[in-house]
């Protein structure tokens, strides 16, 4: 993987890749992500994360659910230095170890981003303008939490795979909401849902 296929500059690029040394380093320890090779780790999991900044409308605040090893909460805080300073991230992230991964590759790599070690469900309604999760939870579930932490007129964009479809029909039983399936750069069967105006039937 270089800058040009990620349309990044080349400082950036140094950034993500100071971050992919991290979570091998780390992953020995605390098993961030499934046992992979340096390639498909930039291709399943930083390219996968970076598709979602591109189709974010301007916000101030980002919240990324189930952050896990930073997928795609520290890429998406990654790419933001590159065009602005005043956006801001916040991370959340029930496992403390996964927590104190996320705190220090903030750190390592000065981002504008902060980790919550909480439940989704039970801390402070967060009021995000862009919404993520990612490998989290069916969309049902996801429609919930971005009830709770989605700030009225925000934006979630979802992630999900080649079961999208059926995940969607299920989810309008519960739900009413706009949404626009985006085709995913990584799988073509699979699609980021981005989704506003979530209210239940
Ligand atoms: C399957 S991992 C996905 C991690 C990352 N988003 C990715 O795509 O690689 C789900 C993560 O969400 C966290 N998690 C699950 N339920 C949660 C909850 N209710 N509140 C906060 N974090 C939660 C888990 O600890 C785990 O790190």
């Amino acid at each position: 993987m270089t800058s040009e296929d990620l349309n990044v500059s080349r400082e950036t690029f140094a950034k993500l890749d100071a971050f992919v040394k991290l979570v091998q380093k780390w992953t020995a320890k605390i098993n961030l992500i499934s046992r992979q090779s340096e390639a498909e780790l930039w291709e399943r999991h930083i390219l996968d994360s970076a598709q979602l900044f591109a189709l974010a409308p301007p916000f101030e605040t980002w919240v990324d659910l189930g952050s896990g090893g930073g997928f795609p909460g520290i890429v998406v805080s990654i790419l933001a230095q590159e065009k602005s300073r005043d956006q801001r991230f916040v991370l959340v992230e029930s496992d403390l170890r996964k927590g104190t991964f996320l705190r220090t590759a903030i750190r390592e790599l000065g981002l504008n981003a902060k980790v919550i070690s909480g439940r989704i469900e039970e801390i402070e309604p967060l009021n995000a303008d862009v919404l993520s999760a990612r490998a989290l939870a069916e969309l049902d579930v996801l429609l919930e939490f971005a009830e709770r932490h989605l700030k009225s007129g925000g934006t979630a964009l979802f992630p999900k795979g080649s079961l999208w479809e059926t995940e969607h029909q299920k989810a309008r039983m519960r739900w009413s909401y706009e949404c626009d399936p985006i085709r995913s750069k990584t799988n073509p069967d699979a699609a980021i849902l981005k989704i506003k105006d979530i209210s239940r039937v």
